[in-house]
Formats: structure tokens, sequence, C-alpha cells
């Protein structure tokens, strides 16, 4: 039986975090809709204490978007939990993101504190937020460095004290696959209450892990996933949700599904890029321009006889319009006769054989100033 795992989008939080990423209200809106018409479980509307902006995309978002569950952000602070509380009231299904730091470098360089005060503090703002909604999902902030044993202690007395989701961000994007995979094996073997709750896995981009990692907590048992469209985030930015979603999908001998509708990610990829006003780098994976792009002879021929030679996906299941052969002074006869088949020319052999050697020829001058699609040169 293939087993669900469930997305929770934080592009509206983590990803607005970006430098120059920033949404009006009404942007969030037409984004989380378009999430929503995805297929996404949870949407992570923003940080309600942080700006009156935040607390008020919460509200409206909560009012426009009726199918995900709408979670907010907040510190283990009572104030910052009453924020999202207040926030979240119009929300069919809320919930509360609150969470503390886990790690030995965070207890005590940034909080001057010990582990039995952030245990304390956790349980009380897992309890506080339980006063405001029934989902509570708590965050072991920087739990990608901390201690195993603490942070089993954290995980099982927040699940006592109510958590309904518990999240063990790699917050910052310091573990191996293998290393993270058994951080959340751990948790399962080790936390006794585990079950009443789920485990979360929260991976960002440092050391571009960040996709292995969460296939590795989803491996070892985490049934959700914190992504965001295109991987943007704080610094080098979080899982992408296209890269999990279709990791999912292709790889089939892992036995899990989404409730995403993948044709839509070419698609929402392309409107949080505009908005956001963020490129996508051309050779991104699933979305960039060139994920479904060949560029030289012996792909584009391979690829030419069976499109399976050199694609693992169908460019159509992710709503990317067609794959494109690009030609490029890499190209051989095969691609040449394929567009100008296309253009509608056919040549024999001896004469196909001509045009390539000047295509070659144009092309070797052209590729120093211009390494595009080169059929303007042959016409
Ligand atoms: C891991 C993440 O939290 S990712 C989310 C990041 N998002 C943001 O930071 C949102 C934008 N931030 C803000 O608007 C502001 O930072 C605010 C409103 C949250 C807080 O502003 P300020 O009160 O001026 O505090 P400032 O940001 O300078 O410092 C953070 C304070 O929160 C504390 N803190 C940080 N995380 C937590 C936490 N999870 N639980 C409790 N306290 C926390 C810090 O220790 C520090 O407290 P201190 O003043 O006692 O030293
Ligand atoms: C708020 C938490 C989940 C976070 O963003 C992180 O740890 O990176």
């Amino acid at each position: 039986m293939s087993q669900r795992v469930y997305i929770f989008d934080t592009t509206l939080r983590d990803g607005e975090q970006v430098p120059g990423c920033q949404l009006t209200t009404e942007e969030k809106i037409v984004v989380a809709k378009e999430l929503e018409r995805m297929g996404v479980d949870i949407i992570e509307a923003g940080f309600p204490i942080s700006s009156p902006g935040d607390f008020r995309s919460v509200v409206e978002i909560s009012k426009a978007v009726t199918e995900p569950t709408i979670c907010a952000l907040s510190r283990a602070v009572k104030g910052d939990i009453d924020a999202a509380g207040e926030a979240l009231k119009w929300a069919k299904r809320g919930r509360i993101h609150t969470g503390i730091g886990s790690s030995d470098i965070h207890i005590r360089n940034k909080f001057n504190s010990t582990r039995e005060k952030i245990l304390e503090q956790a349980v009380a703002a897992v309890k506080h937020a339980k006063t405001y909604v029934e989902d509570v999902e708590f965050y072991a902030e920087d739990a990608g460095r901390a201690d195993l044993v603490f942070l089993s202690q954290l995980t099982e007395a927040v699940i006592s004290a109510g958590a309904t989701v518990v999240n063990v961000p790699d917050t910052t994007g310091y573990c191996l696959p293998d290393e993270y995979g058994r951080k959340i094996a751990y948790i399962y073997e080790h936390v006794s209450n585990v079950h009443k709750a789920t485990i979360s896995i929260h991976c960002h981009n440092d050391l571009g892990l960040a996709t292995a990692n969460t296939l590795a907590g989803v491996m070892n048992g985490a049934r959700q996933v914190e992504v965001t469209m295109n991987g943007i985030g704080e610094r080098a930015g979080n899982t992408s949700l296209e890269e999990v979603v279709m990791a999912i999908k292709v790889k089939k001998e892992l036995g899990l599904h989404t409730n995403i509708d993948s044709t839509r990610l070419f698609p929402v990829s392309n409107l949080v890029s505009q908005m956001m006003r963020m490129p996508v780098q051309a050779n991104k994976a699933i979305v960039g321009r060139n994920a479904f792009a060949h560029s030289s002879g012996i792909h584009q021929d391979g690829f030419l006889k069976h499109s399976e030679n050199y694609e693992i996906m169908n460019p159509h299941d992710v709503g990317v319009p067609e794959s494109s052969i690009v030609l490029t002074a890499r190209s051989g006869r095969h691609a040449l006769k394929h567009r100008l088949e296309l253009l509608g020319f056919r040549y024999d052999k001896p004469t196909l054989d001509g045009i390539y050697t000047r295509f070659l020829d144009m092309a070797d001058i052209r590729k120093q100033v211009n390494d595009k699609d080169l059929m303007e040169l042959v016409r």
C-alpha cells in the first residue's frame, strides 16, 4: 500500500524571507490559491507577530483558501502564539507552528539557557498554542546539530503536551543524507509516543543537500515535508517542492505518493518566480529552462530515437509543454535533419552532409558569440 506524504508549503513564509521577494497580501492570496489548486496540504502563510502585513496576510489567506490547512509561525513566546492564534481565527483548519532552538549551539549562544529550561519553554508554548487550535506543530530549530538524546526527550515532551506534528529541521543545512536519515530513524526508535504525531522534515540547502536530506527523512518514516516552490528560502534556500514531489512520483519503489497535481508545477514555478522577481536558474531540476532541453549530438540522437534514452520524466507530467532540441555547435546530423524536417525540408544524405558541414563552420564562428539555438544560421 502506497503511503501519503503531506506537502507543507512555506513559500509564503520561509520563501518570502529572501531579500527582494516580499509580496503584498493580495499577491500572497494569488499564490496561495494556486498552491491550493495544485493540491498542497498545508500552507504556511506567515509569521503574524513579525509585522501587521504578515498578520493581515494570514487572516486574508485563511478567508480566501479553504482546502489546505493554514499555518502561522511563532517563536516559543506567548505574545507570538497569541498573534498566530488571533490571525488564524478565520481559518477552516488552522495550525500554529511554534518552537525553539534545540542544539546546544543555539541553547548556549542564542538563548544563554539550558536544556532543562528550553524543554520547559517548549512544553509551555505547545500547551498555550493548544488553547487556540487543536493542530499544533512544534519545531526543534537546528535539530540537524542537536544532541540526539535531548532531541528525543524534547520530541517526547512536546507530543505529551499535545503537539500533533514535530518538525525536525536541518536549519543550517549541515547534515549529510545518511546522517539526517539516521536522526529520524533514531527518533522513531526512541520516542515512545512518536506514533501520536507526524514527524516533519524542514531542510535548508547550504550544502546543496536539502532534497537528498528530505528524501532520507521520508525514507526513514517522516510523513510531512516542508518545501518551497523553486527551493527559495533563507540563505541558500529550502528543499524545493517540485523536486521532492517528482522524486516520489518517479521512484515508485519508495511506495509513497503525494496529493500534488504535478502538471501544475511548471506554471506555479513561473508564477512564483515572476511575482517574487526571483529568476529560476536554467539548469534547475524539473522547472529550469534546460530541464527538458537536449543540446549535444549524442543526446539529441538518443532522445529522438526514444525519449526514455535521456528523459526520466515526461515534460507534460510537470506542465512543461514539450521537450526541446536546441541546435548548438555540439549538435550532430540527426538533430539537424530533425529540425529541417520540422521546417518541411527533406534532403538526401550527401546534401544533408553538405548542409551539416556548412552548419558546423558557421556554428564554430558563432559559438564564440552566442551559444543559443543556431538554426537561423542555415536558413
Ligand atoms: C528559525 C526561524 O525562526 S525562521 C523565521 C525567521 N523569521 C523572522 O525572523 C521574521 C521576522 N522577524 C521579526 O520581525 C523580528 O525578528 C521579531 C518581531 C520576530 C522579533 O524582533 P525583536 O523582538 O526585535 O528581536 P530580534 O529579532 O532582534 O531577536 C530575536 C529574539 O527572539 C529570541 N528568539 C529567537 N527564536 C526564538 C524562539 N524560537 N523562541 C523564543 N525566543 C526566540 C531571541 O533569542 C531574541 O531574544 P532576546 O531579545 O531575548 O535576545
Ligand atoms: C521555523 C523553522 C522551522 C525554520 O524555518 C528553520 O528551522 O529553518
